[in-house]
């Protein structure tokens, strides 16, 4: 059992069910950090890409970790992904490597090293709680953490969200990078059912705002501060 040194708020969900954008908005209404755990494998992914790999090869993936660095901040005002001093924030978001990153995911060291920055993130010196979200947060990096929520939609409305986000791709395009990706990353880790003591918060029929209140609430209720 992890003594947690402050309170961590863990998140799970499958694509595009708002786990960043209410995760990191419900940080900000508790003062808390917010840790996107998927940037990290997204900032692999982009990694693999500007080396030219070959993302069937394993050994060729793990040899990036030692460059990858811990260049993700957990401030939810000033968000920033940086490899070495460059700045890949905006970069890690592109189609090209959300299409890639599930190979990266699959890969166990990749998981093992990445979970291991994870908590020790979670129990650095800070704010009083930090929000963490990613496919496996519940499950796996902190199973154990005081507040455990699963975030889900509709599948419908996930792609509708993304769609309105993606309006350079056609539908048929974003419907199958979110349908694929949890296909894929469904295979590695389960977050499409909440696991034993874990709240699931479905936002279907919520407003962003609503779907924050609640997550907001969630947190007061299990951890009053
Ligand atoms: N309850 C809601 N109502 C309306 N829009 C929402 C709601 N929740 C999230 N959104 C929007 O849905 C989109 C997807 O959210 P977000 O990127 O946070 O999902 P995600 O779970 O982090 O996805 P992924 O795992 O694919 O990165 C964003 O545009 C976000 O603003
Ligand atoms: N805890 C996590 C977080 C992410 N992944 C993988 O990274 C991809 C990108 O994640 P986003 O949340 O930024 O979309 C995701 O598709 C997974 O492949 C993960 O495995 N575990």
């Amino acid at each position: 059992m992890t003594r947690w040194s402050r309170v961590v708020v863990a998140v799970d969900g499958p694509a595009g069910s708002g786990k960043s954008s209410v995760s990191r908005a419900a940080a900000r209404a508790l003062g808390y950090e917010f840790l996107d755990t998927g940037a990290a494998y997204r900032a692999l992914a982009w990694l693999g890409l500007d080396r030219g790999i070959d993302f069937d090869d394993e050994d060729a993936i793990v040899s990036l970790l030692d460059e990858l660095g811990d260049g993700i901040s957990t401030d939810p005002d000033d968000l920033r992904v940086t490899i070495g001093g460059t700045d890949v924030t905006e970069d890690i978001r592109q189609p090209r490597v959300s299409k890639v990153v599930s190979a990266v995911a699959r890969v166990p060291e990749v998981r093992t090293r990445l979970n291991e920055g994870f908590r020790s993130r979670l129990n650095a010196p800070g704010r009083p709680g930090i929000v963490a979200e990613g496919r496996d947060i519940t499950t796996v990096v902190a199973p154990d953490a005081p507040v455990r929520v699963l975030l889900t939609a509709d599948e419908g409305v996930r792609i509708q969200r993304r769609r309105a986000e993606l309006t350079d791709q056609s539908a048929a395009d974003v419907a199958r990078s979110v349908t694929d990706r949890d296909r894929k990353d469904s295979k590695v880790v389960d977050f499409m059912t909440a696991a034993e003591g874990v709240t699931t918060l479905d936002s279907t029929d919520l407003s962003f705002d609503e779907t924050v209140d609640a997550m907001v609430a969630l947190v007061r209720s299990a951890a009053p501060s």
